[in-house]
């Protein structure tokens, strides 16, 4: 069949083919392409491009055109469609045969215009993305004006049509406007040869060069690490989904995100920024995160707007000493195109903002964030750091969008104003650990007996929020469900069963004693051990086999499983080996400090005073100091990056040198030097914590002692819990004078407060604890019971608790003389605890205040508060704000209230109590002789309401204020009513 024949058989197909996306871009393409082949003359071009014309108009506009045109213009154009829509007539049209006679027509035209037609699909290829550089040099050189540039620029114009606007513009200038725009284009080096690309060859090796990121992408991501040698588990198999959440309060957002609103625009703060920061505690599942992201792109299932992707990591890049170009930043260390690189890049370049990079680690990277050295070329070679600041700036590869991870502490504020939004991976949630363990254990029996085991140690099931202590703890099932008594209950006892774990795995032997199997593998230890630490030291998470051999670790120590072949360092020539995690490294460092002879006195020292020198503020890195200068990595511009892992060593430490582990050490190590540690650490963790109370301001008269929380008292209290160690901890607490202990967004989640309650138990006096905004939940809860009894007011604002853990916490309260008040909004409570508070109310009769605003309470809760409310002569506060208790709610209140003398501040803002229920109110108003203060704001109250509040004042002067704002009022009747009572606020 002839191309002619073709072109009317197949034309619904093909209209459908050009038009069905919507978009003329199609379309546009092929009319490029025919103008600069010659087979459409301009006042064909421009008869088809009608402005007002239908785009499916436009396109039968064009069947007809190359028809009347005959059958050299018929092929001409079937070849220009398969080149635009090489998939699309894979499937459904074929034309094969028709185009295989192309001949490229012989133009003698030589002027600079007709060159702006044969080269139009070209330029308009290269000019997106630079259309206001030219337009500059347009304007700078006279020939174009500002309506000019106004036209082109007109924002209803996609990239591509701005630029062929441009092209038309310039050629209606003339020939001199031509050969200047020409010049620009020659100028730019990236231009100059590929001018003569032919387009079809780009995206084919594009659709190639994508299939082939892709599939490595899939390979490299398909299976989880941490399970190396002993098991492959595939990662759609085990992945379970973290907590993630905004680290600035969204109103369009409440609960966990999704893991593609991670790059969507949800929860925005700085809209110039391409770069989104996931932060997340060591083992939080960052990288994982990231992994899960990768392999569900690579397999079709997410984030599919974005056409290549580009993982990196830190760690990876860490080994990188060459300087590189962007270019061969993405090709050599993702993947390498194998034809048609220039116009790849150059095709990444044009379309930013279909491109994703991701960087996993950034608290790995040796060096720290700097903006100093700001480049914008994308060719030019610089060293691997300064093209990853860059890109996280946006001065490089502007609209490129980016996910960066990084520990907190290591993000500095600097760094942090480059940032879109930041995203918080918090871990499992209770449910999360359950899934993981089911998804872990095939078997259920055993998942339900690991389950039981972690429901019956809480401190335990704390532990299990990260997902790295997680999949130890499931690992080590045999060993944790064969324990009996001596359950794990700290970090550092997690890891000594999965040191013992791997180490029995390979041993023939079979142990009884916990002594004998360290003793057995001492020296492996230290070798690991050796090093374990000299990497920490020196910020180095990847190991040359060189490495291996200085440490002296063998083949079989290799075997044990602990450490793994890396998988970042696909440009390395030789195998290099990481620790199964970086957590696993800290460990086996502060196995190192404990146990080995060799061990610098001032090591323990080093660790424990890093703390100060942070605390204090000054970004010089106190350890580093004592290193060789060849050890030292570069100086540190805002933070130190490898702090967080030293303080995860220090705590290690602290928790190997516990009493309960003495017995461990006994035949490895001589007691004398054992003891001496222990001192030493004891010593260093008490000074911490003066220091930090001697920091403590002295309060301005009349109000209470308030100390407010550093992170590093939170890391010294976890170092105090890892030593198990209760002397130490009375001895510290004993000095803390403070009436209120402020931890506010500190990262407190349930291992932190098992931390908190453990020390805080011994405080001498009653203190009040705010822990608004943390993650504490449940769990946490049940871990702060043991210091309830020193708590007399305790926050717990935006904390994840649900009835359950204010069942727990209620039971305890009730045994504790000293506690009287409780902040609990925007938590996840129902009615069913409000049966709770109502036991409190009738047991506790000295209760001060109950807060429970913006939570999930209604009516039915408002009932059984009432019957507490009614023999309680104590309350003095009721915060029941942002919930539905509706005019019923407020009915039973009131009747509850009515009496109470004791009552003096009532906020119900926000219930829709409307009329029915203000008049109910009003009693209280009338017959109580404490009330101070009632707020009744956005309550669809109407006028009946209001007087009825009127008249209640009347009979009570000692109500100080009744707030009435936004309420169903016209401005009129606020007016007066205003008048008539001044203690109406509206
Ligand atoms: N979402 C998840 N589903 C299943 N397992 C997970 C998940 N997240 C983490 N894990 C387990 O925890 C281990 C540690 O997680 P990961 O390395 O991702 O943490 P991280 O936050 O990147 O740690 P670090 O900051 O120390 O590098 C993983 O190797 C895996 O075994």
């Amino acid at each position: 069949m002839c191309a002619q024949e073709l072109v009317l058989k197949q034309r619904t197909q093909i209209l459908h083919a050009l038009c069905c996306s919507g978009s003329s871009e199609h379309l546009e393409q092929v009319l490029d392409i025919l103008l600069a082949q010659g087979e459409l003359t301009w006042e064909d071009y421009q008869n088809t491009q009608v402005p007002v014309s239908a785009l499916y108009t436009k396109a039968r506009h064009l069947l007809d055109l190359v028809y009347t045109k005959g059958v050299d213009t018929c092929r001409h154009f079937l070849a220009a469609l398969k080149q635009v829509l090489p998939e699309e007539l894979g499937e459904g049209l074929s034309f094969s045969g028709c185009c295989s006679h192309l001949e490229e027509k012989d133009e003698c035209q030589n002027t600079s215009a007709h060159t702006l037609f044969t080269q139009r699909p070209v330029l308009v290829c290269k000019l997106q993305g630079r259309i206001e550089d030219v337009l500059q040099t347009l304007v700078s050189s006279g020939h174009f004006s500002s309506a000019d540039c106004n036209e082109v620029l007109l924002p209803l114009y996609t990239p591509s049509q701005q630029a062929r606007r441009l092209l038309d513009h310039v050629r209606a200038k003339g020939e001199s406007a031509v050969n200047s725009l020409l010049q620009y284009v020659q100028q730019k080096q990236e231009f100059g040869s590929s001018l003569k690309l032919e387009e079809s060859s780009l995206s084919k090796e594009f659709i190639r060069y994508q299939k082939k990121l892709s599939s490595s992408l899939s390979a490299q991501s398909c299976f989880l690490s941490t399970y190396g040698r002993t098991s492959h588990m595939p990662l759609d198999d085990i992945y379970t989904e973290g907590l993630l959440e905004l680290a600035h309060d969204s109103a369009d957002v409440h609960g966990s995100l999704s893991l593609e609103d991670i790059v969507g625009a949800v929860g925005t703060v700085n809209e110039e920024a391409d770069t989104v920061l996931v932060s997340g505690e060591a083992g939080s599942g960052k990288s994982t995160l990231l992994q899960r992201l990768h392999l569900l792109w690579a397999q079709g299932a997410a984030l599919q707007n974005f056409l290549l992707l580009f993982p990196f990591s830190c760690r990876g890049l860490n080994s990188e000493h060459r300087e590189l170009s962007v270019q061969e930043l993405l090709f050599q260390h993702c993947c390498w195109p194998d034809r048609e690189q220039d116009e790849i890049f150059q095709f990444i370049q044009d379309h930013p903002h279909l491109i994703l990079f991701t960087f996993d680690g950034l608290d790995e990277l040796k060096q720290s964030f700097s903006d100093e050295y700001r480049i914008c070329c994308p060719t030019q070679r610089v060293p691997v750091h300064i093209l990853l600041f860059n890109l996280i700036q946006g001065s490089l590869m502007k609209g490129v969008q980016k996910v960066v991870t990084s520990r907190p502490e290591a993000v500095g504020p600097v760094l942090r104003t480059h940032f879109r939004k930041e995203v918080f991976l918090k871990g499992f949630s209770p449910s999360g650990i359950d899934c993981f363990v089911k998804k872990h254990h095939k078997d259920p029996s055993v998942a339900a007996k690991v389950l039981e085991s972690l429901q019956s140690n809480t401190a335990l099931l704390g532990l299990c929020h990260s997902p790295v202590l997680c999949w130890i703890v499931s690992q080590c099932h045999k060993e944790l469900l064969g324990c009996g008594e001596g359950s794990p209950q700290t970090m550092t006892d997690v890891y000594l069963m999965i040191l013992q774990h791997f180490l029995q795995h390979q041993s023939s032997t079979k142990y009884t004693t916990g002594s004998t199997w360290l003793q057995e593998h001492k020296e492996t230890v230290l070798r690991l051990g050796h090093l374990a630490f000299g990497g920490i030291k020196t910020s180095c998470y990847v190991f040359s086999g060189t490495e291996l051999e200085t440490s002296g670790l063998t083949e079989k120590d290799v075997s044990l499983g602990f450490l793994i072949q890396s998988r970042d360092l696909s440009f390395a020539q030789n195998k290099c080996f990481e620790f199964l995690h970086v957590t696993l490294q800290c460990f086996f460092a502060a196995l190192y400090v404990v146990v080995s002879n060799n061990t610098d006195q001032s090591m323990i020292q080093k660790l424990f005073e890093l703390r100060d020198m942070r605390e204090t503020n000054q970004s010089s890195i106190c350890f580093m100091t004592c290193l060789p200068s060849s050890e030292k990595p570069e100086q540190a511009s805002e933070t130190t990056a490898e702090t967080p892992n030293l303080q995860i060593t220090a705590t290690f430490v602290s928790g190997l040198l516990s009493q309960r582990h003495q017995s461990l050490w006994i035949p490895c190590c001589p007691s004398a030097v054992m003891k001496k540690r222990t001192r030493q650490v004891w010593r260093y963790l008490s000074k911490g914590m003066q220091k930090h109370f001697k920091s403590i301001p002295q309060p301005v008269e009349g109000e209470k002692k308030s100390m407010h929380a550093m992170p590093g008292f939170v890391w010294l209290i976890k170092c105090i819990y890892e030593m198990q160690e209760s002397q130490i901890a009375k001895d510290v607490m004993s000095k803390l004078e403070v009436d209120h202990l402020k931890l506010t967004y500190c990262n407190i989640g349930p291992v932190e407060c098992t931390a908190l309650a453990y020390v805080l138990r011994h405080l001498k006096n009653p203190v009040g604890l705010q822990l608004d905004n943390n993650s504490v939940g449940d769990v946490g809860v049940e871990q702060l019971l043991p210091c309830m009894h020193i708590c007399n007011s305790l926050y717990l604002r935006n904390n994840n608790i649900t009835d359950e853990g204010i069942c727990k916490l209620i039971s305890k309260g009730i045994q504790c003389e000293n506690f009287r008040k409780i902040a609990l909004f925007n938590n996840k409570l129902t009615d069913a605890c409000t049966l709770h508070f109502s036991h409190l109310l009738k047991t506790k009769q000295d209760f001060l205040s109950i807060r429970l605003g913006n939570n999930n309470i209604t009516a039915e809760g408002a009932k059984h508060l009432a019957e507490g409310l009614k023999v309680n002569h104590s309350l003095q506060y009721l915060g029941l704000w942002g919930n539905k208790l509706g005019d019923p709610g407020a009915e039973a209140l009131a009747s509850a209230l009515e009496s109470s003398n004791t009552l003096v501040w009532l906020s119900l803002v926000g219930n829709g109590v409307g009329s029915v229920g203000a008049c109910a109110l009003a009693n209280i108003i009338k017959n109580s002789a404490s009330l101070e203060e009632l707020w009744l704001t956005e309550n669809c109250i109407t006028r009946p309401g209001v007087e009825c509040l009127i008249e209640a004042l009347q009979h009570n002067t000692n109500v100080k204020s009744v707030w009435l704002r936004n309420n169903d009022l016209t401005l009129e009747e606020v007016e007066e009513m205003a008048q008539r009572e001044p203690r109406l606020i509206f």
